[in-house]
């Protein structure tokens, strides 16, 4: 996926300008940055849901906000995405939520249906939660179930918005752990908007960091590289928990 020379207003206030990335099939990429510099608006971009100020999102080398309605849908169906409150529905079992996009987007029958769901709760390590409903089970494992819904359509890029958000640490680093399990053995590739440091370092191939006051980028590239290199002082700040 790529996305090139975004920018994004809101009225007459510029959020960024001059956003520009490329994705690599297999990576994990991370978008960072403090509160209100437009992670969740450039997230939204990216999937199809706000069309830019200016610039051009692709996906799967087409360009997602001039092909027609039907071509974009389809581009849509092979990208995953986990929303930051998970958004599970709560009057339905894990494997019902996972069984729901496949009853939308293919003509399975309910059994295969079943199958295939059944098959990505065991994916996430939910095998045996298929039969909980979501007030029953702990955030980390909703965040898991989520990512299984986001798996249902076997999409190669999955997007995942905060998945560290109101998890302890060690749940977190369970959550970062399996984000790395799936690219291995599925191949996929990962956008991940998160600010948990540890985490960032922990999963990131690259990363692309926001700054709001910068209205863009300050910051691209491996984020251990960043920690030991970068002279930008909210970089430094960020990577090092320093002072700016
Ligand atoms: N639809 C909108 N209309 C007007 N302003 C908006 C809209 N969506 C977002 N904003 C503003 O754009 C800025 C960036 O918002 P965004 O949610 O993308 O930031 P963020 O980096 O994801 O922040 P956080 O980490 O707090 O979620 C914020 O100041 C927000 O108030």
């Amino acid at each position: 996926m790529l996305g090139s020379r975004l920018a994004q207003r809101f009225g007459s206030r510029t959020i960024y300008r001059d956003v520009s990335f490329a994705v690599q099939p297999g990576e994990v990429f991370v978008i960072l940055g403090g509160s209100g510099c437009g992670k969740s608006t450039l997230l939204r971009q990216a999937i199809g849901l706000l069309p830019p100020a200016e610039g051009q999102v692709e996906l799967f080398g087409e360009n997602l906000y001039s092909v027609s309605s039907e071509t974009r849908a389809a581009l849509l169906r092979r990208v995953g995405v986990m929303f930051q409150s998970g958004a599970l529905f709560g009057s339905m079992t894990l494997l019902e939520n996972v069984m729901l996009p496949l009853e939308i987007h293919t003509g399975l029958p309910p059994a295969a249906r079943r199958d295939v769901a059944r098959l990505k709760l065991g994916l996430v390590g939910l095998a045996d939660a298929a039969g909980r409903l979501p007030a029953e089970i702990s955030g980390g494992m909703a965040k898991r179930a989520a990512i299984a819904r986001a798996l249902a359509l076997d999409p190669p890029l999955l997007f995942l918005d905060e998945p560290s958000a109101g998890l302890d640490p060690v749940t977190s680093a369970g959550l970062d752990r399996l984000i790395l399990d799936l690219r291995r053995d599925l191949g996929l590739t990962f956008v991940v908007v998160t600010h948990e440091l540890a985490s960032i370092l922990a999963i990131a191939d690259r990363c692309l960091m926001l700054d709001r006051a910068a209205q863009g980028v300050i910051a691209t590239g491996d984020p251990r590289r960043l920690r030991e290199e970068s002279e930008v002082p909210m970089v430094r700040a960020f990577f090092r928990r320093e002072a700016a």
